[in-house]
């Protein structure tokens, strides 16, 4: 297929863009390198620089748009809702519109965890209730609402994946934000070196350690429910597929592991809650596991933080 990659030079973007050349697509990666490296757009597609709003051309002869291309700092977020309402949502709408105009029937959509908020239960299932917490979450959701509009009104083929904790590497694509708000990378930065210690947000919590627990997901498992969902499209229909390895895991229990991985004792400083953190955030990924037959390979989260610890160490 030819197919069109929003934020591909992005961390989840690339390694997504990575596997579509793999597989034989034809890959157009736009991106406005806002928060994405141009050397992380793999060999094989073509890269556009430019804003999601601009993709007018970029959209030509395209048969499926896969939309990574977002702002996603929660904490950027409540301090700059204008930015996220705007780049989330009004550029999404403007990519939206450029398609129909192209005649560009077919999306795939990052959404997140962010949408649900505050969880009743846990593992969290697609037809909880969706009451996001802060602007990203409410950009998502306000997408997700509009995918699922447009598909009835408009005839587009929509599926919307619900991401929880990514992490990972895959090869070299690896996760490089200049500001490092995920808790893996910031722990493997004490281990080469780049920080001095990690702080743990959070010690009274109503978890088994006081810690946050968290549903950690490989990279590459993540990036290939995209390839499964880009052959699972159906115009006129939204399906929303949350993504996760299903299993929970502790602040505390990761830096275990990343002791373990590294070698490294990793200093702690024990801080405060970080505002708007629920306590519990696991998927249930059922729903596609069932309709897509996606299953996680590397869910093991010696796994995920071996990769990660590989590929940093390669690169610093
Ligand atoms: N990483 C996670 O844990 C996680 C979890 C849930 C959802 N998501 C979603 O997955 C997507 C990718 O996340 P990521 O971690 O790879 O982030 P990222 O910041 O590494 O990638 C986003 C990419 O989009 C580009 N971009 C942003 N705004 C743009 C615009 N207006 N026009 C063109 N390009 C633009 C950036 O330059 C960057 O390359 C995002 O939509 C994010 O909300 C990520
Ligand atoms: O230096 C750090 C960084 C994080 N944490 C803790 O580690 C856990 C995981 O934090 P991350 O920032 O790695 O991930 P989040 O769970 O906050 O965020 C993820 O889930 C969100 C939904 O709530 C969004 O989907 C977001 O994009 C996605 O990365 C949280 O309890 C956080 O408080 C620390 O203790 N210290």
């Amino acid at each position: 297929m030819r197919l069109l990659v929003t934020g591909g030079a992005g961390y989840v973007g690339s390694v997504v863009a990575a596997q579509l050349v793999e597989a034989g697509h034809d890959v157009t990666v736009l991106d406005d390198l806002s928060t994405g490296h141009e050397d992380a757009v793999p060999e094989g597609a073509r890269f556009v620089r430019a804003d999601i709003t601009q993709a007018h051309d970029a959209l030509d002869g395209v048969d499926a748009v896969l939309h990574f291309a977002a702002k996603s700092l929660v904490g950027e977020s409540v301090a700059k809702p204008g930015l996220y309402w705007a780049n989330n949502l009004g550029g999404t709408l403007a990519l939206l519109d450029a398609m129909r105009d192209k005649g560009v029937a077919r999306i795939v959509f990052s959404s997140t965890a962010a949408t649900y908020g505050e969880p009743e239960r846990s593992p969290i299932q697609e037809s909880d209730p969706t009451r996001p917490t802060n602007p990203y979450g409410a950009s998502k959701l306000a997408v997700d609402t509009a995918l699922t509009a447009f598909a009835q009104v408009r005839g587009l083929g929509a599926v919307s994946l619900r991401y929880f904790n990514v992490a990972g590497a895959q090869g070299r694509y690896r996760e490089r934000h200049t500001v490092e708000t995920h808790l893996i990378p910031n722990v493997l930065k004490v281990a080469t070196g780049e920080r001095d210690n990690v702080s743990v947000f959070g010690t009274d919590y109503p978890t088994p350690d006081g810690t946050c627990v968290r549903d950690y997901i490989h990279v590459s498992d993540l990036a290939r429910a995209h390839l499964l969902a880009l052959g699972a499209i159906i115009p006129g229909e939204h399906k929303i597929y949350n993504l996760g390895s299903g299993t929970g895991f502790s602040v505390q229990e990761v830096i275990s592991v990343c002791r373990e991985v590294t070698g490294h004792e990793i200093p702690v400083v024990v801080g405060e809650r970080r505002p708007g953190d629920p306590a519990v955030l696991v998927a249930s990924s059922a729903r596609i596991q069932r309709e897509l037959g996606w299953k996680p390979e590397r869910a093991a989260l010696g796994d995920i933080v071996s990769d990660a610890w590989r590929a940093l160490s390669r690169n610093t």
